[in-house]
């Protein structure tokens, strides 16, 4: 009796919980209609970028830029990269400054940090796009190698945030943009590592997100792009190149901008990557390990270049 009456109470929460989800999604789907969230001014934003000298951040610079932000910060390890970026982001008509900062290297985050708000003054938009790739199996991978994927791609995120997050929820404004990778959600092998640090830092942006959802001034978005044509992934090639084209860093950088500007917490690139998350939410291990083998998947970084 007593199980049968279990049984029942939780058919009834299992029912009320489908019907709740139901509300949410027609919520989340119809809202926008009716009430349209009017893109984010960015005229009186300061934005940093990290890795902003060249590839993806570079081209982030130049569309903040063109949208309109007042102040572009650049920080990176090459300096005539971040110059020359910076004289692109001024042709533009848009105060840009930089600084070579490790980012890696946190006393060295912390004190770049400070300076950028005596001398530029507060950030209000914060791109963590700094990261690197080695591009060789783990087993021949040195320990120093591995180590520095994780230094750059997910600790120096925390170096960052802790610079300038408390300043943003201080003011009750801001927005954190994290730089990841369709990576994150579906692993290759050849960089084991890369993609380790990669789902790492989509876990840190997703905790990120949820925790700033009680304050709603201060807002982050993450972005998940596929292969785009920088030299980062130079020579990684899967199957059918002319079916699964890489991206534009351009393009990237485009919809990154709105990304933020519409306030939107994830953007994966291109939009066709959603079925590949819905396949590895469907499909049993052997099918998808037969998709990844056609796909050349599997066999994508032998040929890999990178920055060399
Ligand atoms: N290319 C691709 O296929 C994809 C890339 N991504 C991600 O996009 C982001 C940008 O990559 P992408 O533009 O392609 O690569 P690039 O190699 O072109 O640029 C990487 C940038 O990161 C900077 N950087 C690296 N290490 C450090 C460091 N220790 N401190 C400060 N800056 C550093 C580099 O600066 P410097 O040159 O001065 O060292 C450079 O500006 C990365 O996070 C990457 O993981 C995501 C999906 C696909
Ligand atoms: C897994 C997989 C694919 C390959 C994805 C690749 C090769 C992505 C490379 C991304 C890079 C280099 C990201 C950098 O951060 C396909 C062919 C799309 C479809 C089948 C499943």
């Amino acid at each position: 009796m007593a199980t049968w009456r279990g049984s029942l109470a939780l058919l009834a929460l299992l029912v009320l919980l489908a019907l709740q989800t139901f509300r949410w999604l027609l919520r989340a789907l119809l809202s926008p209609l009716w009430t349209p969230t009017p893109a984010r001014d960015l005229s009186g934003d300061v934005v940093l970028i990290t890795g902003g000298g060249r590839g993806i951040g570079r081209q982030l610079a130049l569309e903040f830029a063109r949208q309109g932000v007042s102040k572009v910060v650049l920080w990176g390890r090459t300096e005539s990269c971040l110059r020359d970026a910076c004289h692109a982001v001024r042709s533009l008509g848009t105060e840009c400054h930089y600084t070579v900062c490790d980012v890696a290297n946190r006393e060295q985050v912390y004190r770049e940090a400070r300076a950028v708000r005596d001398k530029v003054g507060d950030v209000s938009i914060l791109v963590n796009n700094a990261g690197v790739v080695h591009g060789k199996p783990l087993l021949e991978s040195d320990d120093d190698a591995l180590l520095k994927t994780q230094h750059i791609n997910v600790l120096a995120q925390f170096w960052t945030l802790k610079a300038f997050v408390r300043g943003m929820l201080e003011r009750g404004s801001g927005h954190v943009v994290s730089v990841s990778s369709v990576l994150a959600l579906a692993a290759i092998p050849g960089a084991t590592d890369y993609c380790a640090s990669k789902a790492a830092g989509y876990a840190l942006a997703e905790s990120l997100a949820l925790g700033l959802s009680g304050t709603p001034g201060v807002r982050a978005t993450t972005v998940l792009p596929y292969h785009t044509s920088t030299d980062m992934f130079r020579g990684m090639q899967p199957r059918f190149p002319w079916l699964f084209p890489p991206l534009e860093p351009e393009t990237v950088a485009r919809r990154t901008v709105q990304a933020v500007r519409e306030g939107r917490a994830f953007l994966l690139l291109p939009w066709t990557m959603n079925f590949l998350i819905i396949m590895k939410s469907i499909l049993p291990q052997p099918a998808l390990d037969e998709i990844y083998k056609f796909t050349g998947s599997y066999t994508c970084m032998q040929t890999f270049k990178g920055r060399g």
